[in-house]
Protein backbone atom coordinates (compact mmCIF):
# COMPACT_ATOMS: atom_id res chain seq x y z
CA UNK A 1 0.00 0.00 0.00
CA UNK A 2 1.02 3.68 -0.82
CA UNK A 3 1.54 6.07 1.91
CA UNK A 4 -1.38 8.19 0.15
CA UNK A 5 -3.50 4.36 0.30
CA UNK A 6 -2.57 3.99 3.78
CA UNK A 7 -3.76 8.17 4.64
CA UNK A 8 -7.15 7.88 2.90
CA UNK A 9 -7.46 4.76 4.87
CA UNK A 10 -6.96 5.87 8.06
CA UNK A 11 -8.88 8.79 7.26
CA UNK A 12 -11.98 7.04 5.80
CA UNK A 13 -11.29 4.69 9.53
CA UNK A 14 -11.34 7.78 11.88
CA UNK A 15 -14.34 8.90 10.01
CA UNK A 16 -16.48 5.80 10.61
CA UNK A 17 -15.01 5.63 13.80
CA UNK A 18 -16.54 8.90 14.61
CA UNK A 19 -19.96 8.16 13.57
CA UNK A 20 -22.28 5.25 15.38
CA UNK A 21 -20.62 2.46 17.55
CA UNK A 22 -23.66 1.09 19.82
CA UNK A 23 -23.05 -1.51 22.42
CA UNK A 24 -24.93 -4.62 20.71
CA UNK A 25 -25.47 -7.09 23.41
CA UNK A 26 -23.21 -9.50 25.93
CA UNK A 27 -22.94 -13.09 25.48
CA UNK A 28 -22.57 -15.41 28.34
CA UNK A 29 -22.96 -18.63 26.34
CA UNK A 30 -22.58 -19.70 22.88
CA UNK A 31 -26.07 -19.77 22.93
CA UNK A 32 -27.10 -15.79 23.11
CA UNK A 33 -24.56 -14.86 20.29
CA UNK A 34 -26.42 -12.52 17.47
CA UNK A 35 -27.06 -13.65 14.21
CA UNK A 36 -24.01 -14.14 11.95
CA UNK A 37 -25.11 -11.35 9.61
CA UNK A 38 -22.21 -8.83 9.39
CA UNK A 39 -18.04 -9.37 9.63
CA UNK A 40 -16.77 -9.64 12.82
CA UNK A 41 -13.12 -8.88 14.46
CA UNK A 42 -12.34 -10.34 17.76
CA UNK A 43 -10.13 -8.86 20.50
CA UNK A 44 -8.74 -11.06 22.39
CA UNK A 45 -5.82 -11.81 25.52
CA UNK A 46 -4.81 -12.62 28.37
CA UNK A 47 -6.36 -11.14 31.33
CA UNK A 48 -5.68 -7.20 32.28
CA UNK A 49 -3.67 -6.87 28.77
CA UNK A 50 -5.69 -4.23 27.82
CA UNK A 51 -8.51 -5.73 24.99
CA UNK A 52 -11.39 -3.14 26.56
CA UNK A 53 -8.89 0.10 26.74
CA UNK A 54 -7.64 -0.54 22.93
CA UNK A 55 -11.88 -0.92 21.78
CA UNK A 56 -12.37 1.93 23.58
CA UNK A 57 -9.64 3.25 22.12
CA UNK A 58 -10.05 2.13 18.25
CA UNK A 59 -13.40 3.69 18.60
CA UNK A 60 -12.62 6.56 20.65
CA UNK A 61 -14.71 6.46 22.86
CA UNK A 62 -14.37 6.77 27.08
CA UNK A 63 -15.75 3.46 27.90
CA UNK A 64 -17.59 1.84 25.43
CA UNK A 65 -16.33 -1.37 26.80
CA UNK A 66 -15.78 -1.88 30.37
CA UNK A 67 -12.24 -1.44 31.26
CA UNK A 68 -10.74 -2.20 35.17
CA UNK A 69 -8.00 -2.38 37.31
CA UNK A 70 -9.25 -5.95 38.21
CA UNK A 71 -8.45 -8.80 35.80
CA UNK A 72 -11.14 -10.58 34.64
CA UNK A 73 -13.35 -7.72 34.25
CA UNK A 74 -14.94 -8.99 31.01
CA UNK A 75 -16.43 -12.45 31.35
CA UNK A 76 -18.86 -12.63 28.28
CA UNK A 77 -18.44 -11.98 25.03
CA UNK A 78 -19.48 -8.19 23.92
CA UNK A 79 -20.83 -7.59 20.50
CA UNK A 80 -20.24 -3.96 19.29
CA UNK A 81 -22.17 -2.09 16.05
CA UNK A 82 -20.27 0.01 14.00
CA UNK A 83 -21.46 1.94 10.89
CA UNK A 84 -25.43 2.55 10.04
CA UNK A 85 -26.64 0.57 8.98
CA UNK A 86 -24.25 -1.66 10.94
CA UNK A 87 -21.01 -2.65 8.53
CA UNK A 88 -19.38 -5.04 11.04
CA UNK A 89 -18.73 -5.59 14.32
CA UNK A 90 -15.99 -5.78 17.68
CA UNK A 91 -15.60 -8.45 19.79
CA UNK A 92 -14.69 -7.88 23.44
CA UNK A 93 -13.31 -11.04 24.41
CA UNK A 94 -13.13 -12.31 27.96
CA UNK A 95 -9.33 -12.55 28.87
CA UNK A 96 -7.46 -15.94 28.97
CA UNK A 97 -4.72 -17.00 31.66
CA UNK A 98 -6.34 -15.57 34.31
CA UNK A 99 -5.39 -17.40 37.41
CA UNK A 100 -7.42 -15.93 40.48
CA UNK A 101 -10.67 -17.51 38.94
CA UNK A 102 -12.07 -20.48 39.91
CA UNK A 103 -11.06 -23.47 37.64
CA UNK A 104 -14.78 -23.76 36.39
CA UNK A 105 -14.92 -20.27 35.67
CA UNK A 106 -11.63 -20.59 33.74
CA UNK A 107 -13.00 -23.38 31.97
CA UNK A 108 -16.10 -21.80 30.63
CA UNK A 109 -14.52 -18.91 29.47
CA UNK A 110 -12.01 -20.77 27.86
CA UNK A 111 -14.32 -23.07 26.24
CA UNK A 112 -16.40 -20.01 25.03
CA UNK A 113 -13.78 -18.45 23.68
CA UNK A 114 -12.36 -20.88 21.84
CA UNK A 115 -16.02 -22.17 20.36
CA UNK A 116 -16.73 -18.86 19.09
CA UNK A 117 -13.02 -18.52 17.45
CA UNK A 118 -13.24 -21.91 16.20
CA UNK A 119 -16.53 -22.31 14.69
CA UNK A 120 -17.76 -18.60 14.07
CA UNK A 121 -18.41 -18.26 10.23
CA UNK A 122 -18.60 -14.00 10.36
CA UNK A 123 -15.20 -14.00 12.08
CA UNK A 124 -12.66 -11.79 9.93
CA UNK A 125 -9.88 -11.39 12.21
CA UNK A 126 -8.65 -11.57 15.66
CA UNK A 127 -6.46 -9.28 17.20
CA UNK A 128 -4.03 -11.14 19.89
CA UNK A 129 -3.36 -8.69 22.25
CA UNK A 130 0.32 -9.18 24.15
CA UNK A 131 1.44 -6.68 26.92
CA UNK A 132 4.96 -4.99 26.04
CA UNK A 133 6.40 -5.83 29.06
CA UNK A 134 5.39 -9.31 29.36
CA UNK A 135 6.18 -11.04 25.91
CA UNK A 136 4.30 -13.72 24.45
CA UNK A 137 3.37 -16.59 27.24
CA UNK A 138 2.56 -19.79 26.79
CA UNK A 139 -1.41 -19.12 26.99
CA UNK A 140 -0.38 -16.91 24.12
CA UNK A 141 0.84 -19.60 21.98
CA UNK A 142 -1.34 -22.26 22.73
CA UNK A 143 -3.96 -19.53 21.98
CA UNK A 144 -2.34 -18.57 18.56
CA UNK A 145 -1.71 -22.41 17.52
CA UNK A 146 -5.41 -22.61 17.90
CA UNK A 147 -5.75 -20.09 15.41
CA UNK A 148 -3.42 -21.59 13.34
CA UNK A 149 -4.81 -24.92 13.40
CA UNK A 150 -8.05 -23.22 12.97
CA UNK A 151 -7.11 -21.36 10.02
CA UNK A 152 -8.16 -17.69 11.66
CA UNK A 153 -5.86 -15.05 10.59
CA UNK A 154 -5.20 -12.99 13.82
CA UNK A 155 -3.17 -10.03 14.28
CA UNK A 156 -0.46 -9.58 17.10
CA UNK A 157 -0.68 -6.13 18.86
CA UNK A 158 1.49 -4.90 21.75
CA UNK A 159 -0.25 -3.36 24.32
CA UNK A 160 1.08 -0.53 26.95
CA UNK A 161 3.88 0.26 25.23
CA UNK A 162 3.59 3.71 27.06
CA UNK A 163 4.73 1.79 29.65
CA UNK A 164 8.30 0.78 28.58
CA UNK A 165 11.67 2.94 27.61
CA UNK A 166 12.19 3.12 23.44
CA UNK A 167 15.19 0.41 23.38
CA UNK A 168 13.02 -2.29 25.71
CA UNK A 169 10.56 -1.93 23.45
CA UNK A 170 12.22 -2.27 20.55
CA UNK A 171 13.72 -5.82 21.80
CA UNK A 172 10.32 -7.06 22.57
CA UNK A 173 9.49 -6.19 18.94
CA UNK A 174 12.13 -7.70 17.67
CA UNK A 175 11.19 -11.03 19.43
CA UNK A 176 7.50 -11.31 19.48
CA UNK A 177 7.84 -10.70 15.54
CA UNK A 178 10.18 -13.63 15.11
CA UNK A 179 8.16 -15.75 16.55
CA UNK A 180 4.71 -14.09 15.08
CA UNK A 181 6.55 -15.34 11.60
CA UNK A 182 6.52 -19.28 12.84
CA UNK A 183 3.25 -18.73 12.98
CA UNK A 184 0.95 -19.60 9.79
CA UNK A 185 -2.03 -17.29 10.80
CA UNK A 186 -0.32 -14.45 12.41
CA UNK A 187 0.81 -11.50 10.34
CA UNK A 188 4.46 -11.23 10.28
CA UNK A 189 4.15 -7.58 11.60
CA UNK A 190 2.90 -6.59 14.88
CA UNK A 191 1.46 -3.62 16.00
CA UNK A 192 2.70 -1.80 19.04
CA UNK A 193 -0.05 0.64 20.73
CA UNK A 194 -0.69 2.46 24.04
CA UNK A 195 -4.47 3.11 24.09
CA UNK A 196 -3.66 5.75 27.46
CA UNK A 197 -1.06 7.44 24.79
CA UNK A 198 -3.00 6.93 21.72
CA UNK A 199 0.03 5.35 19.91
CA UNK A 200 -0.69 3.24 16.98
CA UNK A 201 -4.68 4.08 17.05
CA UNK A 202 -4.95 5.36 13.57
CA UNK A 203 -2.98 2.33 12.32
CA UNK A 204 -4.71 -0.11 14.20
CA UNK A 205 -8.02 0.81 13.70
CA UNK A 206 -7.18 1.40 9.97
CA UNK A 207 -6.24 -2.19 9.51
CA UNK A 208 -9.23 -3.41 11.66
CA UNK A 209 -11.37 -1.59 8.72
CA UNK A 210 -9.56 -3.11 6.24
CA UNK A 211 -9.28 -6.70 7.80
CA UNK A 212 -13.52 -6.37 7.49
CA UNK A 213 -13.42 -6.08 3.79
CA UNK A 214 -16.40 -3.24 3.95
N1 LIG B 1 -0.39 2.51 30.91
C1 LIG B 1 -1.36 1.91 30.23
N2 LIG B 1 -2.33 1.22 30.87
C2 LIG B 1 -3.27 0.61 30.14
C3 LIG B 1 -3.28 0.68 28.72
N3 LIG B 1 -4.34 -0.05 28.27
C4 LIG B 1 -4.96 -0.53 29.37
N4 LIG B 1 -4.33 -0.15 30.50
C5 LIG B 1 -4.73 -0.47 31.87
O1 LIG B 1 -4.71 -1.87 32.08
C6 LIG B 1 -5.77 -2.31 32.93
C7 LIG B 1 -6.61 -3.37 32.25
O2 LIG B 1 -7.25 -2.82 31.12
P1 LIG B 1 -8.53 -3.52 30.45
O3 LIG B 1 -8.76 -2.79 29.19
O4 LIG B 1 -9.63 -3.64 31.42
O5 LIG B 1 -7.94 -4.97 30.15
P2 LIG B 1 -8.73 -6.25 29.61
O6 LIG B 1 -7.75 -7.01 28.77
O7 LIG B 1 -10.00 -5.85 28.97
O8 LIG B 1 -9.01 -7.05 30.96
P3 LIG B 1 -10.07 -8.26 31.24
O9 LIG B 1 -11.40 -7.83 30.68
O10 LIG B 1 -10.07 -8.35 32.71
O11 LIG B 1 -9.52 -9.48 30.58
C8 LIG B 1 -6.55 -1.02 33.27
O12 LIG B 1 -6.10 -0.54 34.52
C9 LIG B 1 -6.17 -0.06 32.16
O13 LIG B 1 -6.24 1.29 32.54
C10 LIG B 1 -2.25 1.44 28.06
O14 LIG B 1 -2.16 1.55 26.84
N5 LIG B 1 -1.32 2.01 28.88
MG1 LIG C 1 -11.92 -6.45 29.29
Amino acid sequence: MTEEQQAELETRAARLFSGRVDFLLSAPQLKFLPEPTVPEIAFCGRSNVGKSSLLNAITGRKAIARASVTPGRTQELNFFEVGEPTLFRLVDMPGYGFAKAPLKVVERWKSLVKTYLRGRPVLERTLVLVDSRHGLKDVDREMMKMLDEAAVTYRVVLTKADKLKASDLAKTVERVEAEAKKHVAAYPQVHVTSAEKGMGIAELRAAVLADTGV
